[in-house]
């Protein structure tokens, strides 16, 4: 029946996807799959799954027999690893788990000419991402819904439920493919350029050879998924190692995860093999491939931690945006030629931020901006993808509206969100906008999740900031010993850190709302927006007896003095770093009620004295800015107990190094000493720099040379600032 459809699509090298809901799904798919394979014979199959899943293996088992030849079945919580992957035919289970990430992640595979099938019983019952977000038995669907509707109304769609199927078909007619353009005299040699799959990838290959000039230099590659931006710099490096460049024989690959590099890698081996270079691969344990040796030329992949302090001629950063503009102004800083690159309107969320910091760099260096745009494993127009941007609201973005001072603050609720579109494409732009690390996930949470509240912020009629706000807390003592014994996570965030880690068991028993994410759109970020929001929040939850708000988010300096400027109190930093989100994350409480004030004093004076011990090896890659932040917003407590006097000979020690005497190693217990009283019991006020120097080389014991590349200075600044920072102390404490 779908035959002369295939066909088509394999002539305009597009895709079809089929969302099968049916209790009778292995017949419906099956007779589907019948009619591709009579247009591809010998398709690559995907098949994506949970295997632990009840029943789930059996049925991959069915589909591998069926389709025999090249099967790969993949488990959906393995996926990252298959990243760039791509098949004819890519299959999803989704009976027992609908989750937004991997139908992104999978659907995304499928080529041009082929199909994905997405198949279930339904879309609600025991699913697993959305039974996480179910509690106390409720739910919503409003995702669900809005995903059968947006289904109906996009071409190139079939989509059976039971005896009823919608489908409107697309045409190869409108579908272009991409084609590869060689320029007519090419300074990187042909057989690369023939490697190529688009005019862009042709493109990025001549413009990247701008990195080869003198002098500090920034290349920066954009594009929407899939357009072959990291295959492009991997053939690019190819090139750049057989011609042993000196220059060059040093190259650092980085990103988030390994696996979103491994494109780069493949594709520079394609590269190698043609050129006939000879050349080495050092592969990990589990086979990932991690170094590429060609002569004297070394390329060898290292997480963005490490390779900002490693030594090297030119690094590339790819998915540049999700590794945070922190990190990635310290690798600009330390590094004379960066290739970074970035998806826009990915699901690693928009790079709007992204661009805006591009523009902001350009301003201070040389950069070269180069933007992909063809395809390459489907055509331009291809209508899957132009569904799964509609669905998932992958190009979602801020309506432009510059605040005129006339905020007008509305809670929505999510029914009328998801009822008007327009709406939910502003209020979720916003979010996406605003972070750069939002997923398709969180459109369900935004959708299904009860217990939550939506406030939007208006200007001139138009949303330009959102908060969403989770209700949390009013356990019982069964709920909080299930938490503190680890059998249990019912989805209360704060409550369940304090309980779990903290032990502080009684927290648990209080009623607070979580600011689960606080969005202002970019124009008008820094016009107190947010902060009327807060107030907005602050004030309802006081008509309705909470103890707390609060808020946990990845900590970032700009970000936590925003919270710190409105109230909230640091009382939780997690002690190591969550390597997805490659950052610590924190808990800031702004206290309600009495006993909610005693026990965020409490805490954050734990969490002071934390800092205050254990800098130097807990915290030692965090931002010392930041760390002196929080050891300014906490509360002080009495586990140091330091002399009320600063013993003498420690003053001592002190002057004759500011007077250039004895060196710092002589006199780093004295500052410590001095530095630790200062954030205890301060008496003056030290400028930010200042604590920043003082935490960086005292308490975190940071090398000059390190604690330079943190903020920003060079060794002697440092240093300078280490001792006018001392001699302010030693004015103040002297007595
Ligand atoms: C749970 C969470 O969601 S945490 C993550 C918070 N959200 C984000 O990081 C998304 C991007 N940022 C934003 O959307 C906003 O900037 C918010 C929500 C952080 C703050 O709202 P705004 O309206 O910009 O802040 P507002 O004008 O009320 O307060 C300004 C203060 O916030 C801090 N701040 C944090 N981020 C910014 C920013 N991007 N621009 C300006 N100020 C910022 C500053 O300390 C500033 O005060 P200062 O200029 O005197 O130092
Ligand atoms: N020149 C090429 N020849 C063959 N296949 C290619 C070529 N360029 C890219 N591809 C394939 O196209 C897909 C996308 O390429 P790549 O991962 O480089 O894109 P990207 O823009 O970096 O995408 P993402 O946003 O997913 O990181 C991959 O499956 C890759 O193997």
């Amino acid at each position: 029946m779908y035959e002369s459809y295939f066909v088509d699509s394999v002539k305009g090298y597009y895709r079809h996807l089929a969302i099968v809901e049916s209790s009778e799904y292995i017949d419906k798919v099956f007779s589907l799959i019948e009619d591709y394979l009579k247009v591809n014979h010998n398709p690559k199959v995907i098949y994506a799954f949970h295997p632990w899943l009840n029943g789930s293996k059996d049925r991959m088992k069915l589909f591998k027999e069926r389709l025999k030849g090249d099967f790969i079945d993949i488990d959906y919580s393995n996926s990252e690893k298959f990243l760039g992957q791509s098949a004819d035919l890519v299959i999803l289970d989704t009976v027992g788990d609908f989750r937004p990430n991997y139908i992104a992640r999978f659907v995304d595979m499928t080529r041009g000419g082929g199909l994905a099938i997405i198949y279930t019983d339904n879309f609600l019952q025991n699913k697993m991402y959305r039974q996480s977000l179910t509690r106390n038995g409720i739910v919503k669907d409003l995702f669900e819904r809005r995903f059968l509707d947006e289904a109906k109304k996009h071409r190139g769609i079939i989509l059976i439920q039971d005896d009823h199927v919608y489908f409107s078909p697309y045409s190869s007619n409108e579908a272009h493919k991409p084609s590869r353009r060689i320029p007519k005299e090419p300074k990187i040699p042909l057989p690369i350029h023939e490697l190529c799959m688009s005019s862009d990838q042709n493109k990025i290959l001549e413009e990247s050879l701008f990195i080869l000039g003198e002098g500090k230099r920034v290349l920066a590659i954009t594009a929407a998924r899939g357009r072959g931006k990291s295959a492009s710099v991997g053939l690019f490096l190819a090139f750049l190692a057989y011609r042993h460049e000196e220059n060059f024989s040093n190259i650092i690959i980085t990103s988030p995860t390994y696996y979103s590099a491994q494109e780069i890698f493949n594709f520079m081996i394609v590269g190698l093999k043609k050129l006939k270079a000879k050349f080495r691969i050092k592969t990990s344990k589990d086979g990932k491939i991690m170094k590429i040796i060609v002569g004297d030329t070394r390329i060898k992949w290292v997480s963005p931690d490490l390779a900002k302090n490693e030594e090297g001629n030119l690094i590339v950063v790819d998915e540049a945006a999700a590794i945070g503009l922190e990190t990635l102004d310290y690798i600009i800083r330390g590094w004379d030629k960066v290739i970074l690159v970035t998806t826009i309107h990915g699901y690693e969320g928009s790079g709007k931020a992204f661009m805006r910091y591009l523009n902001k760099l350009k301003n201070s260096l040389l950069l070269k901006h180069v933007k992909m745009e063809y395809p390459i494993r489907y055509a331009k127009g291809d209508p899957i993808e132009r569904f799964m941007f509609n669905v998932l609201l992958l190009d979602a973005e801020a309506p432009d509206v510059i605040y005129k001072s006339d905020l007008e603050v509305r809670e929505i609720p999510q029914e009328d969100l998801f009822s008007n579109d327009n709406l939910l494409r502003a209020v979720y732009g916003i979010l996406v906008e605003a972070h750069y690390r939002n997923s398709p996930d969180d459109l369900m949470l935004l959708g299904d999740m009860a217990f939550q509240k939506i406030i939007v912020g208006y200007s001139s009629g138009l949303p330009i900031a959102v908060a969403q706000v989770v209700f949390e807390g009013g356990l019982n003592d069964t709920q909080i010993t299930d938490i503190a014994r680890g059998l249990k996570n019912e989805g209360h965030l704060i409550p369940h850190r304090i309980i779990k880690y903290v032990r502080a068991l009684d927290f648990g028993k209080m009623i607070g709302w979580r600011i689960m994410r606080i969005a202002v759109s970019p124009e008008n970020q820094g016009k107190g927006i947010g902060s009327k929001i807060l107030n907005e929040v602050i004030k309802n939850a006081q008509k309705e007896n909470v103890d707390w708000i609060g808020s946990s988010f990845v900590v970032d300096y700009s970000v936590l003095r925003f919270w710190v400027k409105n109230g909230f109190v640091p009382i939780y930093l997690s002690s190591i770093k969550n390597e997805q989100l490659n950052g610590y994350s924190i808990i800031v409480v702004k206290p309600l009620t009495e006993r909610a004030s005693k026990f965020v004093k409490e805490l954050s004076g734990f969490l002071k004295d934390k800092l205050l011990r254990t800098s130097h090896q807990v915290y030692y890659n965090l931002n010392p800015l930041l760390i002196a932040l929080i050891l300014r917003s906490t509360y002080k407590n009495d586990l140091i107990k330091l002399e009320d006097r600063i013993p003498y000979l420690y003053l001592e020690k002190i002057k004759s190094y500011i007077s250039g005497e004895i060196p710092y190693n002589s006199i780093a217990d004295a500052a410590h000493y001095i530095t630790t009283k200062y954030f205890l019991e301060p008496r003056i006020n030290l400028s930010e720099d200042i604590e920043g120097a003082l935490v960086a080389r005292v308490l975190q014991g940071k090398s000059w040379y390190h604690a330079g590349l943190m903020l920003g200075l060079s060794s002697k600044e440092v240093e300078l600032k280490v001792k006018t920072g001392l001699r302010e102390l030693l004015q103040s404490y002297d007595n």
